[in-house]
């Protein structure tokens, strides 16, 4: 797929995300791969539902930036696609979003991991288990975006999640995938088990 065509994907997907309240207020940032070696992400502080083609930057996997617009900056999180891109050779498209329900679920967690609920859906994040236990790492929100990098960089080299993705607690949750529509899939597979958590919390139903 030609890069230009990229960045156009990618500015749906950021209207969509906006649409379902994923986005707002120009939060989240979503990032794919054009080579080995670079990927383009979205500007930082950029209107999410209004993305247009100077709203991306193209960085290398150093963080360094190899094309900007004019008065143009990149993601303030571009340090956490490069860690994953880095860890995990499959990821070619993130998607950072914040919604309340991955908020919430931040304080669902235990010892930095979150249970996922045992649903068929986990199918779809490569989990064919019968009976699933699986866990979202949870990650400490920093001010200083390097730290969640850092804490991201080392848990990955210890060992990578079993679904493709992490969240930030009071933050929000990063979903990645080989390509844009895999990574759209498991994005919303892990915000539909966000939203089956707080519901099942709110009419007291143990999961
Ligand atoms: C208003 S959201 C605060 C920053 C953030 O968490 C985010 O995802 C957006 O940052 P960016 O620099 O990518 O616009
Ligand atoms: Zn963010």
């Amino acid at each position: 797929m030609h890069s230009e065509d990229l960045r156009q994907e990618l500015a749906r997907a950021a209207r969509s995300f906006q649409e379902r309240g994923w986005m707002l207020g120009t939060a989240g940032n979503l990032s794919a791969r054009v080579s080995d070696a670079a990927f383009w992400i979205t500007a930082s502080g950029r209107p999410k539902e209004l993305l247009t083609l100077d709203d991306f930057v193209s960085v290398n996997l150093q963080g360094e930036v190899l094309a900007a617009p004019a008065d143009r900056k990149p993601s303030a999180e571009t340090a956490i696609h490069r860690v994953i891109y880095g860890h995990v050779p499959e990821a070619r498209v993130i998607f950072h979003v914040h919604s309340i329900e991955a908020n919430l679920c931040g304080h669902f967690a235990r010892n930095g991991q979150l249970r996922l609920p045992p649903l068929e859906m986990l199918k779809g994040l490569g989990v064919p288990d019968a009976e699933p236990e699986v866990d979202l790492p949870v990650f400490a929100n920093h001010h200083n975006v390097a730290r969640i990098a850092e804490d991201m960089d080392a848990a990955f080299a210890q060992s990578l999640p079993r679904v493709p993705g992490a969240l930030i607690h009071q933050h929000g949750v990063t979903a990645w995938g080989q390509d844009l529509l895999t990574a759209r899939h498991h994005l919303e597979l892990l915000e539909y088990c966000f939203r089956y958590l707080v519901q099942a919390k709110t009419i007291g139903v143990q999961v």
